[in-house]
C-alpha cells in the first residue's frame, strides 16, 4: 500500500471500516485486499511468470499484486470496475520504471472483451467466481494458465473428483475444460479487511485440444444428473419432469431433422462454449441440489399414472411410457442405472451422452 497516513472514514453504503486514504473498501465488489506480501510473493513465483508474457489482472484494487507482477511481465493488462482503485493504481505505479507496462482498463470484467494473454493471476471478488472462471475458459486464443483466489469452497469445488463430498457440476464442467490443482490456502486474516471465508489459490490450465463434445450438450446432461446427486440415475430418469425432458428434447430434434434434413444430426464434432458463462454458476457451484433438471418441467405426459418416490419428487408409474424406458434402455445399455452422478468421471459422462445421442436424445435444450 502507499505510504501516507490513513484516514478513518465514515461507513457508508455497505463500505468496511477498513480504509485506506480514506477510501472505503465495498463489501459488494469483494474488496478484500491480499495485505500479505510472502502470499503475494508465493502466488506470483508460482505463476511461473516469463518476462516475455502479458499477464491479465482481475481486480487490481490498489495494486499489491500489480507491482509485483510488473516486476516480472512484459506487460500487465488490469481490469478493474471501481474508478477509485482505478485512480490509486495509476497513482502508485506513476513514475516508476515499469509505468509503461501496465494498461488499466476500467470496467466490469464480465462485460469486458478480454485482450491477448498468456497468464491470468488474480484475486477475485468471490461473488462473481464461476461466471469469471467459465469466461476465461471461453476465451480465445488459449492462455497458458490462470492463478487464481478464489473462496475455499469454490476453490475445493473446483479440483474436487468423483467421489469427493464436494464432486459437483462445477467440478465436472470445470475439469472438462481444464486442468485444475490447488496451490495454496489463505486463512482469512491475510486481507483488510479480513473476509468470513478462507480461500485458496487454484491453478487453471486450458485443456488444448479440448475433447470433442457440444459443451450445451455436456451441460444439460451433467445438470441433469447432479440434480439429486446422490439419487441413482435410473431414479432420476424416472422423474416425472425428466421424462418430460427427454420427450420434449426426443420431439424437438426429430422435428429439426425432418425440418432440415439429415444435415442436422448429432452435432458433437466440436467443443461449443457460447454458454459456459452459466455452467455450474449459482452459489459458488452449489446448486447441484436444486431443481429438478430446469428446462422442460411444464411439460404434460400424455400416458402414465404418477406416484411420489421417497425424496417427493414425482414418478411415472403404470402403463408404459415410450421415454422413460428409452432413457432407462441408455443407462441399462452402459450399466447406469445404479450408478449416481456423485461417483461418476469425465469419461463416464462422455460415453453416457454419446449412448444417449446414438438414441436421438439430447440435451442441448
Ligand atoms: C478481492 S479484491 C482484490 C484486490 C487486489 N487484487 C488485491 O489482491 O489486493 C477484488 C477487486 O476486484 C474489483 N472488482 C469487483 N468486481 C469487479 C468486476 N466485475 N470487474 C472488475 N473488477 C472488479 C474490486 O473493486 C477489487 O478491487
Amino acid at each position: 500500500m502507499a505510504g501516507g497516513p490513513v484516514r478513518k472514514a465514515k461507513r457508508a453504503g455497505g463500505g468496511s471500516q477498513y480504509p485506506i486514504q480514506g477510501m472505503e473498501f465495498l463489501k459488494s465488489k469483494g474488496q478484500h485486499i491480499l495485505k500479505n506480501p510472502l502470499i503475494v510473493d508465493s502466488i506470483v513465483q508460482k505463476a511461473g511468470i516469463k518476462s516475455t508474457d502479458v499477464v491479465l489482472e482481475i481486480g487490481p484494487g490498489t495494486g499489491n499484486l500489480t507491482v509485483k507482477l510488473l516486476q516480472v511481465a512484459k506487460k500487465v493488462i488490469a481490469v478493474e470496475v471501481d474508478p477509485r482503485m482505478v485512480f490509486e493504481l495509476q497513482r502508485r505505479v506513476q513514475g516508476s520504471s515499469h509505468a509503461s507496462h501496465l494498461q488499466v482498463i476500467q470496467g466490469d470484467i464480465l462485460k469486458t472483451e478480454l485482450p491477448y494473454f498468456d497468464i491470468c493471476v488474480a484475486n477475485i471478488p468471490y461473488q462473481i467466481s464461476s461466471p469469471i472462471t467459465f469466461k476465461l475458459l471461453s476465451h480465445r486464443p488459449i492462455f497458458r494458465c490462470a492463478i487464481i483466489m478464489f473462496q475455499r469452497e469454490f476453490a475445493m469445488r473446483l479440483v474436487a473428483k468423483p467421489g469427493d463430498s464436494l464432486y459437483c457440476r462445477l467440478s465436472a464442467n470445470a475439469q472438462l475444460l481444464s486442468r485444475v490443482d490447488h496451490l495454496l490456502k489463505v486463512g482469512k486474516n491475510n486481507f483488510r479487511p479480513p473476509p468470513k471465508v478462507d480461500s485458496s489459490v487454484v491453478r487453471i490450465e486450458p485443456r488444448n485440444p479440448l475433447p470433442p463434445v457440444n459443451f450445451k450438450e455436456w451441460d444439460g446432461l451433467v445438470r441433469l444428473c447432479f440434480s439429486r446427486k446422490n439419487k441413482t440415475l435410473g431414479a432420476i430418469f424416472r422423474q416425472k419432469n425428466v421424462v418430460a425432458l427427454v420427450e420434449k428434447n426426443y420431439k424437438t430434434y426429430q422435428a429439426l431433422q425432418g425440418a432440415l434434413g439429415s444435415s442436422a444430426s448429432t452435432d458433437n464434432g466440436a467443443t461449443d462454449l457460447s454458454m459456459m458463462a452459466d455452467a455450474g454458476s449459482g452459489r459458488g457451484g452449489g446448486d447441484a441440489e436444486e431443481g429438478g433438471g430446469g428446462q422442460g418441467m411444464d411439460v404434460d405426459m400424455d400416458g402414465g399414472d404418477m406416484d411420489m418416490d421417497d425424496d417427493g419428487d414425482e414418478v411415472t408409474k403404470g402403463p408404459v411410457n415410450k421415454y422413460k424406458e428409452m432413457g432407462l434402455a441408455v443407462l441399462r445399455e452402459g450399466s447406469f442405472e445404479d450408478k449416481r452422478s456423485s461417483k461418476l468421471s469425465q469419461d463416464d459422462f462422455l460415453r453416457l451422452l454419446a449412448s444417449f445421442n446414438a438414441r436421438g436424445i439430447h440435451f442441448a435444450n
